[in-house]
């Protein structure tokens, strides 16, 4: 990670539109290395597309996005291609190639930005599913001889096939029953502590929220608000209220 780089994702009045649409209007973010920070909103409020911002698949209509001291937005397609490999994405579905396996599947990175020896490249697909609780049969299956929960594992485990500094999660429990999601959160914090890496995960899973974030990203009026859990729950905002202090928050938090 550059050294000059305070944190790891700076955006500063970030606007985004589509035509007239206004999604973003004056974002301003930072997030902190090595945290993992949950970005919560309402459907359609932009979480996905502040991520697609985030990584330099979009350019803003105005405003800045420094990721590791690097401003996304001057970067020609060379630089970003080569860029890619300081964060790695998992997107909602997992978005593997169907027509590869699991092992090739990890394998697409590395043959993207190194050159290895074809055994060297397989024996660190098989690493990246051990890491990820995949059983090492699962190396050369097929996804859609995989369950949902093993799916999004194998997403997670190209996503961190070559080392990145920053990890990005789009709605990463979505679709997984409560202990699958719960594992799922697990891990996340376990590879989080042992790589050091920065996190920020696209959520509407509560208990997952209050499982694993450090601090929480709210995109309200078109603005980003950002505090930890407690003090959130103090905001007087109308959603940030209905959405922290609803019945379903309780629940996760243990006052149901
Ligand atoms: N390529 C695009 N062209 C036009 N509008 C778009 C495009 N991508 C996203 N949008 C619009 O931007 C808004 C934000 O979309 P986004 O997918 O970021 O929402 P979200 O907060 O992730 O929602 P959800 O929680 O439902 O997934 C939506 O109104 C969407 O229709």
């Amino acid at each position: 990670m550059p050294e000059t780089a305070k944190s790891a994702i700076e955006v500063k009045g970030l606007v985004t539109r589509f035509g007239r649409n206004v999604i973003h209007d004056g974002v301003d973010l930072t997030v902190r290395r090595g945290e993992i920070l949950a970005l919560v909103g309402g459907s359609g409020t932009g979480k996905s597309v502040l991520l697609r911002n985030i990584i330099g698949l979009m350019t803003p209509a105005a405003g800045e996005v420094e990721v590791l001291g690097r401003d996304m937005t001057g970067m020609t397609p060379v630089e970003r291609h080569s860029f890619k490999r300081h964060w790695g994405m998992l997107f909602q579905d997992g978005a593997l190639f169907s027509s590869l396996t699991v092992a090739q599947n990890i394998e697409v990175p590395l043959r993207e930005h190194l050159r290895l020896k074809p055994a060297l490249r397989r024996e660190i697909a098989l690493l990246k599913i051990a890491m990820t609780g995949l059983p090492p049969g699962a190396a050369d299956k097929y996804p859609s001889e995989l369950s949902g929960g093993m799916r999004k594992r194998a997403g997670l485990a190209r996503a961190l096939a070559l080392d990145p500094d920053i990890l990005l999660l789009d709605e990463p429990t979505a679709g997984l029953d409560p202990i699958g999601a719960s594992n799922f959160d697990t891990l996340l914090r376990t590879l989080q502590g042992a790589l050091g890496l920065t996190v920020i995960m696209v959520t509407h899973d509560l208990d997952s929220l209050v499982a694993v974030a450090d601090r929480i990203a709210v995109l309200v009026d078109k603005r980003v608000k950002v505090d930890t859990l407690d003090r959130l729950r103090r905001d007087p905002h109308p959603w940030i209220q209905e959405y922290f202090n609803g019945p379903r928050a309780r629940a996760a938090m243990g006052e149901g």
